[in-house]
């Protein structure tokens, strides 16, 4: 039988590679592991639990909060509490961040940013949803309390970034700044396993993913880019297939699988666009790039946005080169 290398064996055989380089990136990325193996096991049980369904009140973005919001955001600041790897995190189901004051936390160097339950919509219908995460270097001096600024930092500062996806079967893919690797949950033996080493995405891709029920709040770039993938010219792979799942883990991964390109642009209904600068669009936008693939707001690269609040929202383009370029053009094109 093939013996795939653990997550563990992985992290300890290349921390060498890690940023900084003294263990504690290692630790904190066992830690979010260890959440993320609780978060699966009560998402694998949802329908059984009474863990499905509403929590009864609104997060800080005025979106209705699902009881799995709120467990899987308690699950990962207590486990990551417990252990001294960060100084402080913030999450998109709290307004504000957390500092971790408690002595076991004084000399912790990295803070973390965090979506715990990404997909919401669909929790309650059995479709994969996932954790996302960030992880940066505090600038503020060890052993002071942790700052806003320690949080408002552009993507391209990120040291770790990653996603769990809990699907069909449970994945953490995450990078360091030395590609990315994929990892695959075995809940018999209770570990993750390399099964998706050094993941590439194609340079250019037959999907794009859009909720079109939206199209007619669009920028005009956007509808322009919709029509050309609808068009018929098999030279250039046209018309395109439409998959939406509407979490963004899942429409993420797999566009890097197979290539492809995700569009969430802002709109008259999101003048700023949906998804989360500093949770959601600046983690995917660091493993796309080191996957060979791109993000941008449909202008400028994600990664090279200066944050100015933690909760604010950007338009997103990521996925495969080619196809993030096209969509650029016609963004381009039909400036608004
Ligand atoms: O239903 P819409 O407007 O298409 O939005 C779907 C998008 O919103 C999200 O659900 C936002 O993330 P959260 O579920 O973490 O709030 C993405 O996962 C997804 O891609
Ligand atoms: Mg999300
Ligand atoms: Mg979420």
């Amino acid at each position: 039988m093939q013996r795939h290398t653990t997550l563990g064996e992985f992290i300890i055989g290349n921390q060498k590679d890690f940023p900084y380089a003294k263990g504690e990136l290692s630790a904190l990325l066992s830690s979010i592991r260890l959440a993320g193996k609780m978060v699966n096991q009560e998402i694998n049980k949802a329908g059984l639990a009474e863990i499905l369904g509403k929590f009864g009140s609104d997060n800080v973005q005025g979106e209705e909060q699902m009881k799995l919001d709120v467990l899987a955001n308690d699950l990962f600041i207590s486990t990551l509490r417990s252990r001294g790897e960060i100084c402080g995190i913030a999450s998109e189901e709290m307004e504000d961040y957390v500092s971790f004051d408690e002595d076991i936390h004084k000399d912790a160097k990295y803070v973390v940013l965090i979506d715990p339950l990404d997909g919401s919509s669909n929790i309650d219908v059995n479709v994969t949803v996932g954790t996302i995460f960030s992880i940066y270097r505090r600038i503020s001096e060890p052993g002071t309390p942790v700052t806003l600024e320690d949080f408002l930092q552009p993507g391209n500062k990120q040291v770790a970034a990653g996603y769990l996806a809990y699907g069909t079967s449970t994945m953490l893919v995450f990078t360091t700044g030395n590609g990315v690797n994929g990892f695959t949950y075995d809940p018999g033996i209770g570990s993750f396993f390399l099964s998706h080493p050094k993941m590439q995405i194609p340079e250019d891709g037959k999907i794009y993913s859009i909720n079109e029920g939206n199209y007619v709040h669009f920028p005009e770039g956007v509808k322009k880019y919709i029509k050309w993938c609808q068009e018929l010219d098999p030279a250039t792979n046209r018309p395109l297939t439409s998959r939406y799942i509407g979490s963004l883990v899942a429409d993420f991964h797999r566009n890097l699988l197979k290539g492809g390109v995700y569009i969430y642009p802002k709109g008259t209904t999101a003048p700023k666009g949906k998804l989360r600068l500093l949770y959601e669009c600046n983690p995917m936008a660091y493993l796309m790039e080191q996957a060979g693939g791109a993000a941008s707001d449909g202008y400028t690269r994600i990664m090279d946005l200066d944050p100015t609040e933690l909760h604010e929202r950007v338009p997103f383009f990521c996925g495969s080169k080619t196809m993030v370029a096209k969509a650029e053009e016609f963004m381009d094109q039909y400036r608004d």
